[in-house]
């Protein structure tokens, strides 16, 4: 029997869901969400779409914020020295944060499967259409307002980009926790390969807004166990409450429904 989002159903493992997915897991009415199953075979490549550019100034970075859901990178979006633009994108977008999801083993934590293979992990960038929009809050709420660059985290070789990131998580262990980062350039995280899938989707958490062109990579970067076990030590409470480690802060996949996800590559 294969469950309405096309992955049969999970026998090996009852995959965890996190608190927040326990109230109502879907939008009345909603369309368009994420995170989705990409069945690479029912991918249909679209010549038109054009090479991503990216291009980060480090110094835009501003602190880490444990929110409670996951750790969030956030930069100075006030000017557009941190853009994207190409791919399917139809205006550059500006880089606002970016964040990570992660499961409590090795056997899953990413957001979107592939084949309904779970990674360890997923980077997700979050852009807004600075273009269109005055603000990343009115963004969140437009169907061309964000695009998300997804990266899948795989298990392997130490990645000396991330772990200064890694370095720092110590000091958000707990949720509210801020600290000051200000120099980081998330292009080390991009893998070398410039093969994307591309869909129409929404925020994977609330708001959940249909808002979303999502950008995911083909080819995923390696972490190495010690990195996925630093973002394990975090925890999902704040100072002085009963500790909760951050941990499986995926949402479960959603229904493609009617639409069709496109590659860039053949
Ligand atoms: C980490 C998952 C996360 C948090 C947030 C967004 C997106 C997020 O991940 S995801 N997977 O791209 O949906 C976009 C909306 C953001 C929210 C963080 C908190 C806010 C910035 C609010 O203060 C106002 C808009 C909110
Ligand atoms: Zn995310």
């Amino acid at each position: 029997m294969l469950s309405h989002w096309n992955c049969p159903p999970d026998s090996l493992h009852h995959l965890p869901v996190h608190p927040l997915w326990q109230s109502p897991l879907t939008i009345p009415g909603g369309t368009r969400q994420s995170p989705i199953n990409i069945q690479w075979r029912d991918s249909v490549y679209d010549p038109f779409l054009k090479p991503l550019k990216i291009s980060y100034d480090p110094a835009t970075c501003l602190h880490i914020w444990n929110n409670g859901y996951s750790f969030l990178v956030e930069f100075d979006d006030s000017t557009d020295r941190s853009i994207i633009d190409g791919g399917p994108l139809e205006n550059q977008y500006r880089l606002k944060q970016f964040h990570f999801h992660w499961g409590a083993i090795n056997d899953w934590g990413s957001e979107h499967t592939v084949d309904c293979k779970f990674y360890p992990a997923e980077l997700h960038l979050v852009h807004w259409n600075a273009v269109v929009y005055p603000t990343f809050e009115e963004a969140v709420m437009e169907g061309d307002g964000l695009a998300v660059i997804g990266v899948f985290l795989k298990l392997g070789a130490r990645h000396e980009g991330l772990q200064t990131l890694v370095d720092a998580l110590p000091a958000v262990k707990h949720k509210d926790t801020v600290i000051e980062f200000d120099v980081f350039d998330p292009s080390c995280l991009m893998p070398s390969c410039p093969d994307y899938w591309t869909y129409a989707g929404s925020l994977t958490t609330p708001p959940l807004t249909e808002s979303v062109t999502w950008i995911i990579k083909k080819q995923p970067i390696e972490v190495d166990e010690d990195q996925l076990e630093a973002f394990r030590m975090l925890l999902f409470t704040s100072d002085g409450e009963e500790e909760k480690r951050m941990v499986d802060n995926f949402r479960p996949l959603q229904p493609l429904m009617n639409r069709t996800v496109r590659s860039s590559f053949q």
